[in-house]
């Protein structure tokens, strides 16, 4: 775990803060305080800078008893992004052309590895020859000691404070990355792979029993994770069937069954990508009205199931979606590169369906959230291009996503899918403080941004008051052209444990 907090954190400066799908708050002259066990303690939304010490006092706080940051001229802080479906196991499949050696217990497989082959294969051809080679390799639990700790690091760097991760299916080298997002102090939900059928001899599991056999021991694991000081757990469990075609009937009613046991634990698993995998699951399970239907008569549809994808989601599946209150993990990233469709996002959140986004690397093809939003940005775009129909005034269908919408899809969407929303997504009195300090200023040395420092008189004295436009127009430069190099500072629960200035 990260180093404990031992004393308040107080943070003074710009301070975005997203509320609702249509609106979030630029604050120029913000004070957050966050108590030692890193919730939020109070926050004041205007504090002019000669009475800070008095916004202090009033809190009790007296020096001595407070740490303060102040945040320079072209900084900001804002929630940290909530990644709610990424393989950890795939980061390295990312871009690389590399020989690959997949063994198992008789042979060798040697096979040419290039992501997507620019792009040629679609969803089950791309799992077939480079995913589950890639995945198979975790049997080793030395290369998963090796290789997990950069990917988390890497993570974590690019501002995501929460993730929802699909391991491997093997239960060893899960354990080795719940144990490593501990160590590094990350917010997380981890799983490993119920995957009994349609898959490479190499990499399925043996049958039903043993899937939830070892999901059963890495829950008891990651529960008996040591919590936080105020006795929080960071990295939970989440039951991961891969998707319908990779689970046999037997392995699904065991899993609704085992999870009906365990409501609070919640479900990971893809939805409706692919035309291709669409056809194939129903033909599958000949008595499903749907592909969701699939998971709802297996018990595997609830309010905390998170369901990655759904490009082609029917209006009864919508529908059913959100009667039982699941959530949507929007890929655009992933959607793209494997020529699966684009998610129609607007119709979802006007049906009332939870939405967050996804990285889903390495169907995706970065694991930053920012290239994320970047994606989910094009992607309303060309639907809302494509669209023929009427825009109705107050919906999303068919409509650009704004700013204010994709922040709230990156943090308290995320959240809500998440069932995390009373903790983490945005800023207020008791949530966790799960925080990115950011920063658009020269000195990050990222060309794209034009930040704080360009055009500005140097005489001109640094901490004159800025307007809530300034930092809008910060925010949007780093929402829209930032990368890594501006994310300064990274916390999760108080704690510091990565960005650009973090020396762990
Ligand atoms: O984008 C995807 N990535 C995967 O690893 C996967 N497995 C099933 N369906 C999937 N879709
Ligand atoms: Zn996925």
């Amino acid at each position: 775990m990260s180093a404990a907090v031992c004393t308040t954190a107080v943070y003074y400066g710009p301070v975005i803060n997203p509320e609702s799908l249509t609106n979030f708050h630029a604050l120029p002259r913000c004070l957050i305080a966050v108590s030692p066990d890193g919730n939020i303690a109070w926050i004041e939304d205007d504090v002019i800078r000669s009475e800070l010490e008095a916004a202090l006092g009033q809190h009790g706080l007296l020096q001595g008893d407070y740490i303060l940051t102040e945040l320079k001229p072209g900084e900001f802080i804002m929630p940290g992004f909530i990644d709610t479906h990424i393989h950890a196991c795939q980061v390295p499949n990312l871009g690389v052309y590399a020989w690959l050696c997949v063994f198992d217990e008789l042979k060798i497989h040697l096979m040419l590895i290039c992501l997507f082959r620019g792009g040629e294969d679609q969803l089950l051809d791309w799992l077939n020859n480079y995913t589950f080679p890639t995945e198979a390799r975790f049997k080793d639990m030395g290369y998963a000691t090796r290789v997990y700790p950069d990917i988390v690091n890497r993570v974590i760097n690019s501002g995501t404070t929460t993730s929802c991760y699909y391991a491997t299916l093997h239960l060893e080298a899960t354990k080795i990355l719940a144990d490593v997002i501990h160590e590094k102090g990350q917010r997380a939900f981890v799983g490993k792979c119920n995957m009994d059928r349609n898959s490479p001899d190499y990499y399925v599991e043996p049958s039903a029993e043993e899937s939830l056999e070892s999901t059963e021991a890495l829950i008891d694991y990651i529960q008996g994770l040591p919590r936080t000081p105020s006795g929080e757990a960071l990295v939970h469990p989440i039951i991961t069937p891969r998707f319908a075609i990779s689970c046999t009937d037997k392995l699904l009613t065991e899993l609704g069954d085992f999870a009906e046991s365990v409501p609070d634990i919640p479900i990971q698993t893809h939805i409706s990508e692919n035309p291709k995998e669409i056809e194939e699951t129903l033909e599958l399970f000949p008595n499903a009205s749907s592909y969701a239907d699939v998971y709802d008569q297996f018990k595997l549809l609830r309010n905390n199931t998170i369901l990655g994808h759904g490009v082609y989601l029917t209006d009864d599946e919508l529908q059913l979606i959100v009667t039982r209150g699941a959530g949507v993990a929007h890929c655009p990233a992933s959607n793209f590169n494997l020529s699966s469709g684009m998610a129609k996002v607007g119709k979802m959140l006007d049906y009332g369906v939870k939405v967050g986004l996804g990285t889903d690397v390495s169907g995706g093809n970065n694991p930053s959230m920012l290239y994320t939003i970047q994606m989910a940005s094009t992607t309303s775009k060309m639907v809302a291009i494509q669209s023929t129909g009427e825009e109705e005034e107050g919906t999303f269908t068919n409509k650009r996503l704004d700013t204010a919408t994709l922040l709230y899809l990156a943090t308290l969407g995320g959240a809500d899918v998440c069932c995390l929303k009373h903790r983490i997504g945005s800023f207020s009195t008791e949530k966790a403080f799960d925080a990115l300090l950011v920063s658009v200023r020269d000195d990050t040395g990222n060309p794209a941004v034009w930040g704080y420092n360009q055009g500005r008189d140097p005489t001109e004295e640094p901490h004159s008051r800025y307007e809530d436009k300034d930092l809008k127009e910060w925010f949007q430069r780093f929402f829209y052209c930032g990368d890594d190099r501006n994310i300064r500072r990274v916390f999760v629960q108080g704690a510091l444990i990565g960005g650009q200035e973090f020396q762990g």
